[in-house]
C-alpha cells in the first residue's frame, strides 16, 4: 500500500477519507463542519451512517448537502468525484438509534467498520489519506473487540510492526501564536503506567527514532530532523540515583541512532525540556509515555493540534481531543472544529509531500 497510491487528475480535488467516530460524540458534527469548510481544496469523503449524517448536516446548516454512496457501488465503480457543492458519504450503517452524549455499545462495531472501509479505500486508491474523528475506546471494548486506539488498530490492520504517535500544533506563549510547530512523539502509546518501563527497549527506541526521522523527512519535508529525547525518570534519572532506564536503555539507543546519522539528542529531564530555548532547536520531542508529552502539547495547542500516526504505509491524522460527550449532549454548535480542520489540512500537506517525493 502506498501513502498516495492514487494519481491526481487535473481539476479533480484530492480525496481524503474522514471517519466520523463515536456517533454520540462530537465527531459527526465536526467532520461535517470541517469537510464543508475545506471543500474547495479537498474532497473529504465521510464514512459513517448516511441517513444520520444527512440529518445532522441539515440541522447544522441546510446549505450543507450530503450525497450517500454505497460501499458496494464504490467497490464496483470507483469513487465518484462530485464538485464542492456537496459532501459525499459512504454509508456505513449504525445498528442503534443515536442519543447525543449517550454511549451505546450496539454501535461499537459500526464505528470500527468505518476504519476498515477507510483502509480499504486507501488500498484501492480511492483516498490519499485518512482523517479520523474521535471514537470512544471503551465502547469498542464494550462491544466485545479488544481495542486500545486508532494508532494500534491501523498498525495491526496494515501489518505494521511498529508505529509512532505524534501530536503537533502551533506553539503559543501567553495565548499568542509563535508560528513554529511543536511536535511531540511518544515512545509508548496507550499503556497502563506500570507497563511503561518494560515497554521501553533499545530496539523499540531505535525503531521509533528511525520512524520519526524518516517520516519528518519524507512526509513533512524536513531534510535533517532534530529530535530531542526525554528521560523516563525525574531529572533524567539523576545519574542513576533516580532510575537506570536512561543509562541502560535510552542513552544507548540515542548513541546508536546518532551512529546511523540521525540527529537525536538526550536524554533530557522532561520537566525542563519543554522551554522555548530548547524547543527552538528541535523539530520533534520524543516523550517516553502518553501523559509525559501530551499534557504539554495540549496545554500549548489545544483546539489547533493534530494527531499523526508515523510509520504507517498510509497517511492518518486525527484531532487533539476526544469525543466530548458533555458537549454533544448539549446539542449542536458547542464544539470547536478547529482541530478537525487542522487534521484535514495536515493530511493534505502530507499527501502533497509524498507526491512530491515520488516525482
Ligand atoms: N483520537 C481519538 O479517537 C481519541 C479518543 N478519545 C476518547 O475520548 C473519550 C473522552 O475523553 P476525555 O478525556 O473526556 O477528553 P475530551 O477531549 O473528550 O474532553 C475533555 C474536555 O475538552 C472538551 N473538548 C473536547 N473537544 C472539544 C472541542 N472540539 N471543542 C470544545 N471543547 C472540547 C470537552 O468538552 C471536555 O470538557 C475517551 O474515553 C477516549 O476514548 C480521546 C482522545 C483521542
Ligand atoms: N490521547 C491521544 C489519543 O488517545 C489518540 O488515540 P488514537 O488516535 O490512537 O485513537
Amino acid at each position: 500500500m502506498s501513502a498516495t497510491s492514487s494519481k491526481r487528475r487535473p481539476g479533480v480535488r484530492p480525496a481524503i477519507a474522514v471517519t466520523v467516530g463515536e456517533p454520540a460524540g462530537i465527531g459527526p458534527e465536526i467532520s461535517l463542519r470541517a469537510a464543508w469548510a475545506r471543500r474547495h481544496e479537498v474532497n473529504c469523503v465521510l464514512l459513517g451512517d448516511a441517513a444520520f449524517l444527512a440529518m445532522t448536516a441539515n440541522d447544522i446548516d441546510p446549505e450543507i448537502k450530503v450525497s450517500a454512496l454505497s460501499l458496494m457501488a464504490v467497490r464496483n465503480g470507483g469513487l465518484p468525484h462530485f464538485g464542492p457543492d456537496r459532501i459525499s458519504v459512504i454509508d456505513v450503517p449504525l445498528d442503534a438509534h443515536v442519543v447525543p452524549g449517550k454511549l451505546d455499545k450496539e454501535n461499537g462495531r459500526a464505528v470500527l467498520a468505518t476504519l476498515d472501509a477507510a483502509i480499504e479505500g486507501v488500498r484501492a486508491g480511492w483516498f490519499e489519506a485518512v482523517v479520523t474523528a474521535p471514537l470512544q475506546k471503551s465502547t469498542i471494548n464494550d462491544a466485545g473487540v479488544k481495542f486500545s486506539g486508532h494508532t494500534e488498530y491501523f498498525a495491526e490492520k496494515t501489518n505494521t510492526p511498529q508505529v509512532v504517535m505524534m501530536l503537533a500544533g502551533p506553539q503559543s506563549l501567553s495565548g499568542q501564536l509563535l508560528g513554529e510547530q511543536l511536535r511531540v512523539a511518544l515512545a509508548t502509546t496507550h499503556l497502563p503506567l506500570q507497563e511503561v518501563s518494560a515497554a521501553i527497549t533499545p530496539d523499540g527506541l531505535a525503531r521509533t527514532l528511525d520512524i520519526i526521522h524518516a517520516d519528518l523527512r519524507d512526509k513533512f519535508g524536513i531534510a535533517a530532523p532534530r529530535i530531542l529525547v526525554c528521560g523516563l525518570n525525574p531529572h533524567a534519572g539523576e545519574n542513576g540515583y533516580l532510575g537506570r532506564e536512561e543509562i541502560d536503555t535510552i542513552s544507548p539507543a540515542i548513541a546508536a541512532a546518532q551512529a546511523r546519522g540521525i540527529d537525536a539528542r538526550g536524554p533530557y529531564p522532561a520537566d525542563t525540556l519543554f522551554q522555548p530555548k530548547y524547543l527552538q532547536a528541535a523539530d520533534c520531542v520524543l516523550a517516553m509515555y502518553h501523559d509525559q508529552g501530551l499534557p504539554v502539547l495540549k496545554y500549548a495547542t489545544f483546539g489547533n493540534g493534530v494527531n499523526i500516526t508515523l510509520g504507517l504505509p498510509l497517511i492518518r491524522t486525527s484531532v487533539d481531543h476526544g469525543t466530548a460527550l458533555d458537549l454533544a449532549a448539549q446539542g449542536l454548535g458547542k464544539a470547536d472544529c478547529g482541530s478537525m480542520e487542522q487534521a484535514i489540512g495536515a493530511a493534505l500537506a502530507m499527501a502533497n509531500h509524498s507526491l512530491d517525493n515520488k516525482k
